[in-house]
């Protein structure tokens, strides 16, 4: 459990439509179903139309790679700033006009509840508002772990809205947003189950201080999530600007679901792809189509039982499931989603790399598609699961993240798989998570064993989560279709 709390100033916007409403501070919010409004809902400044500065060319992104101790609470250290960017004045000098508003964006996963609270500053009234910074907190297990009961599952989510009340100051709380989505964890529950922790987290929500939406506590879609990661990468890493296409992809490995998103070059990889892996959205005057998609039961948990041909054999309290990929004398309860099974390595058998490769890759073959621009020189942000098991392989400093080929997740796999025993103490999944990704990225998505990828937590000091991209998302309706 952490506190995080991240000043950043990446960049500032210009206003373009201020002469209609100069002296409104805060024009109407966009999203969700602007045309009906809903009575006593406050109005926010508009995310911005027009941001900039941003690089034309994606540099090894030094300052995408701070070193941020996991302990950073309350006083942010001073971001410094690359002299491209300006700073904003401090909400609370006396000299300022500013005013500052506030987003909530829950993020209900598969293995753990976080919220996130973004601070924006609207400096006047000619300029739109800049991100200053982000509150970070997460708990674990996720809500779909309280399947079972889910008034405890609203606790944890009411526990979290106490860090929202310590950080929104009081005389705000009524105009600032509180939204929860939820991923993989409830998308996988059944339906009925889902739809009574969705009930209790709006309970909670609604007894609550904030500003509740209409639909703020909803199951959102895989495309969803992918585009939305993309808007914040896109975002922090100053790549959605108006002149440029150049972007970067994303990479996001959950506990439940796995998602690859990125702007194709070529319109064969979206003449190529299944119609459902293109997504539209406009965003800062732009329309952008993306390549994306979501695999349900692709996420690093979801797949280790898949791998072991535990995935939805439910209440099988007598079996045992096991494979090559675990150390042979291992023997432990799993428990994922609320449901507990029994797994070792095989005792008497062979364990490795190569056994292992096999049984994850029927979890990847035939499931993932692969996209036709993939091998070409996109670069790619991976950051959850990706970024985890990197760091706690060695392959990346935690603090720093850094950049990785395909090929070094493969070698480091093979280590881990054929050394069991020293690699045992820091995870015994290790080995099947390590081949997973290295399965997953190459005979999967199609990745040659010389694409670099870029692994992050955080992009100057913002998580690198779609809960920014739903901010912006419910501010500003970007029109996903
Ligand atoms: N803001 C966030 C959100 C997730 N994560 C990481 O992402 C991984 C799994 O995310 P998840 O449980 O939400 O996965 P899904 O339910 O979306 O499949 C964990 O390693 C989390 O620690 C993170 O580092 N920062």
């Amino acid at each position: 459990t952490y506190y995080r709390h991240h000043r950043y100033v990446p960049h500032f916007y210009r206003y373009r439509e201020h002469s209609a409403n100069a002296e409104n501070l805060l024009p109407e919010v966009s999203n969700p179903e602007p045309e009906v409004p809903q009575p006593g809902v406050p109005t926010y400044p508009k995310i911005p139309e027009v941001f900039h500065p941003a690089p034309e060319v994606i540099h090894p992104i030094p300052e995408a790679f701070h070193p941020v101790p996991e302990v950073v609470h309350p006083a942010p250290e001073p971001y410094h700033l690359p002299e491209v960017y300006q700073p904003v004045p401090e909400a609370s000098s006396p000299v300022n006009t500013s005013r500052v508003f506030y987003g909530i964006m829950f993020d209900a996963g598969s293995t753990g509840s976080r919220i996130h609270i973004y601070k924006f500053i609207q400096k006047d009234p000619v300029e739109l508002p800049v991100l200053d910074n982000e509150m970070y907190h997460a708990v674990k297990p996720g809500l779909s772990a309280y399947k079972d009961n889910p008034e405890e599952g609203g606790n944890t989510i009411r526990q979290l809205l106490k860090i929202a009340k310590k950080t929104v100051p009081e005389e705000d709380w009524k105009r600032t947003p509180v939204v929860l989505k939820a991923t993989a964890g409830l998308r996988l529950l059944p339906e009925d189950k889902a739809n009574a922790l969705l009930k209790e987290v709006r309970e909670v929500f609604n007894e609550s201080p904030f500003f509740v939406p209409n639909n703020s506590v909803s199951i959102m879609n895989g495309a969803k999530e992918g585009v939305l990661a993309w808007v914040t990468v896109n975002f922090l890493t100053g790549h959605l600007y108006s002149n440029t296409r150049k972007t970067v992809g994303i990479l996001d490995l959950g506990g439940g679901s796995t998602q690859i998103t990125f702007l194709p070059r070529s319109k064969k990889t979206i003449e190529s792809a299944p119609p459902s892996y293109i997504a539209n959205f406009n965003l800062f005057d732009h329309k952008y189509q993306l390549y994306t998609h979501s695999y349900l039961g692709n996420g690093l948990y979801a797949a280790r039982l898949a791998t072991l041909g535990a995935l939805g054999a439910d209440g099988l309290d007598w079996k045992v499931f096991t494979s090559s990929c675990l150390p042979k004398k291992f023997r432990e309860d799993v428990t994922f989603g609320g449901t507990t099974y029994k797994v070792s390595g095989i005792p008497d058998g062979y364990a490795g790399y190569k056994l292992c490769y096999y049984e994850v890759m029927k979890v990847i073959k035939g499931v993932v598609d692969q996209p036709y621009e993939v091998k070409g020189s996109s670069v790619f942000y991976a950051f959850s699961y990706y970024f985890d098991r990197a760091v706690e392989s060695g392959l990346i400093d935690g603090s720093r993240g850094g950049a990785l080929e395909v090929r070094d997740f493969k070698k480091r796999a093979k280590e881990v798989c054929n050394k069991m025993t020293k690699y045992r103490a820091i995870s015994p999944f290790l080995c099947m998570d390590m081949t997973y990704i290295t399965c997953l990225l190459k005979e999967g998505f199609g990745f040659k064993d010389s694409t670099v990828l870029q692994l992050a937590k955080k992009v100057n000091n913002v998580e690198t989560s779609w809960a920014l991209g739903a901010t912006f998302d419910f501010f500003r309706n970007l029109n996903i279709h």
